[in-house]
């Protein structure tokens, strides 16, 4: 019998988050190791013109849901969504609700975030670090609370090569921060905005670092842990392989490099690429949950989710695995042919972008144009050059992460538990994983049917074809131009032609003697 399962049995747990790309995956994972806990709380925003109902139903009835339905079938019943905004002061809950959750509940999995690289500084303050300090203010309250699990990120000190499962205080103490957010305007911080975050790449990560000093310095009595995962990918094992619903991390990259947008990218081939599936980053969670509940450790632990450390894979070998990948499992209607150069030369990425990447765009927009439609590849790639160059800080680095916390958690666990909550990627074989990444980029995002294959396949090989006939033509024209201009050109050409001449004299007459 598993010891965590059975600890979540019967518990009231409050998900901040849940509607997320984690949030989704840990709710499930909840329901199907655990069928007999009370209730899952989870704090919704209506959106998109769905109410929160609808939200909670397309989640429930998605394929990632469909073995939690087996286990749990009145898993409708034990989801409680709550309306709330986390930008919102006590987040905009009612007080019937609020009631509700300061007494029941029992396990705080704080996941909600913003996690644009980009987002302006005072919404991400807001909900990184102001949502953050304002639920710790209400698990305060919660006598019932027994642990607060708080997900933020490695990279929220990526500012260093080397990091420990320690809190690296910011230079200015986030209540500061969280104060002049509310009287400066936002012209003042944009201009504060490059200061504050200083050797950081974005906002994103300094949020969360700040994220973490309000945990530590709002702790007070309650039971806390930090969570820090890598780069989230796909699901390695549970509920199945390769489930995957949004864009963030290598997703987007995987389908602009598979539909032929993105050939080359400012990378390091040897740098490690950090990647840890989602299962992984949950089974993690709800160990930690446990731990954090029953053995009550005295200080705020934090844990690495990540797998540098114990199963390297680097950003070289892996685009060679994810275009091995395409080969067997093509996405429709490429744009060209799938390629991935890594280089980290300025210049030759200079070149790439406007050879291999603004100008075919730029033909193709002329095209669309001829025929009388609207071009719209310009403006694509522009905005998929932009996201790359947002990424690129984390493709050209590499990071040690200790793990004494992460495996001091794994040695406490039963056989059992180690099995049902297995976050050790040291079992983890990349070809495989990544094979099944792709394949579900191209199922749950792309909604590709896998009936379409051969003729993938078949459109791969004509683009192949166009390729060859286009360099060939390219090639001719470059060397009749050349010909014309110059006269060692010219020598050569005519050594060429003379030579070739005289073998096939010499191959046509050996033949006629034989005969
Ligand atoms: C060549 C071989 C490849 C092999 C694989 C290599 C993989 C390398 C991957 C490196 C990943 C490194 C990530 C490091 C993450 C740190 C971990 C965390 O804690 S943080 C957690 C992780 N957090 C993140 O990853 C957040 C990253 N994303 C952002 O911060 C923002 O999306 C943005 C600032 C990049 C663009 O903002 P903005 O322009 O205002 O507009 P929108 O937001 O509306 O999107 C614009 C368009 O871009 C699309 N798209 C979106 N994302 C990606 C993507 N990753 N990619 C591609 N495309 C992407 C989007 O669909 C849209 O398309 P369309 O509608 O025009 O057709
Ligand atoms: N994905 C990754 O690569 C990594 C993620 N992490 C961390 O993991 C956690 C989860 O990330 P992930 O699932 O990928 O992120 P997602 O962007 O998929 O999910 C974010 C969640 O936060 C919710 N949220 C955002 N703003 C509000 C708001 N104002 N009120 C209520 N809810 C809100 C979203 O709700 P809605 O659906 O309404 O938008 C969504 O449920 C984050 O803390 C992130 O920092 C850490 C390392 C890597």
């Amino acid at each position: 019998m598993s010891m965590i399962a059975a600890f979540y049995g019967g518990k009231s747990i409050l998900i901040t988050g849940a509607t997320g790309f984690l949030g989704k995956v840990l709710m499930e994972k909840l329901f199907r190791t655990s069928p007999d806990l009370k209730v899952i709380y989870i704090l919704v925003r209506p959106k998109a013109g769905q109410t929160l109902q609808q939200r909670v139903f397309q989640i429930l009835n998605s394929k990632l849901f469909e073995k939690v339905k087996e286990v749990c079938p009145n898993v409708h019943e034990k989801i409680r969504a709550i309306s709330a905004d986390l930008n919102q002061s006590d987040f905009a809950i009612s007080k019937e609700d609020m009631q509700e959750l300061l007494s029941y509940t029992n396990i705080i999995f704080h996941c909600a975030a913003t996690v644009r690289f980009d987002d302006h500084l005072r919404h991400a303050v807001q909900l990184n670090v102001t949502a953050t300090q304002q639920l710790l203010l209400m698990a305060s309250q919660m006598p019932k609370l027994e642990a607060f699990i708080h997900i933020s990120t490695a990279f929220s000190n990526c500012n260093l090569k080397h990091i420990d499962e320690v809190i690296y205080p910011c230079p200015v103490e986030p209540k500061k921060i969280i104060d002049s957010m509310e009287w400066l305007d936002d012209a003042i911080i944009d201009e504060i905005t490059p200061k504050l975050i200083g050797d950081r790449p974005n906002t994103y990560t300094y949020t969360k670092a700040l994220g973490e000093m309000v945990v530590q310095q709002e702790s007070g009595n309650i039971n806390i842990a930090i969570i820090r995962p890598s780069i989230v990918g796909a699901t390695w094992q549970e509920p199945f392989p390769g489930w995957v619903d949004n864009l963030n991390g290598p997703s987007g990259l995987i389908i602009a490099a598979g539909k032929g947008f993105l050939r080359c990218v400012r990378a390091t081939p040897m740098a490690v690429a950090d990647l840890i599936p989602a299962d992984t980053v949950v089974n993690l969670t709800l160990a930690v949950g446990w731990y954090t509940a029953v053995h009550r450790p005295k200080s705020v632990l934090i844990y690495h989710c990540t797998s540098g450390n114990f199963n390297p894979c680097n950003w070289g070998k892996m685009a060679l695995q994810v275009l091995a990948a395409f080969e067997k499992i093509p996405f429709e209607r490429a744009f060209r042919r799938p390629n991935a150069d890594f280089t980290t030369n300025s210049i030759t990425i200079q070149y790439w972008n406007a050879v291999s990447h603004r100008a075919p765009a730029i033909i193709y927009d002329f095209y669309l144009r001829l025929t009388g439609r609207k071009p719209r590849m310009t403006k694509l790639m522009n905005r998929l050059l932009r996201t790359v160059s947002m990424l690129e800080y984390f493709i050209n680095r590499s990071w040690e992460w200790s793990t004494d916390n992460t495996e001091m958690l794994m040695s406490e666990l039963s056989p059992e538990d180690q099995r049902v909550f297995n976050f050790d990627v040291r079992q983890l074989n990349w070809l495989e994983y990544i094979e099944n990444y792709v394949l579900g980029v191209k199922k749950y995002l792309l909604k590709e049917d896998m009936a379409g294959i051969p003729k993938a396949k078949q459109h791969l090989k004509r683009l192949r074809n166009i390729h060859y006939l286009f360099n060939t033509a390219l090639f001719l024209i470059a060397w009749r131009l050349l010909i014309a201009r110059s006269q060692v050109a010219r020598n050569v050409w005519f050594f060429i032609v003379s030579f070739c001449y005289k073998l096939l004299s010499y191959f046509r007459a050996s033949s006629t003697l034989k005969v």
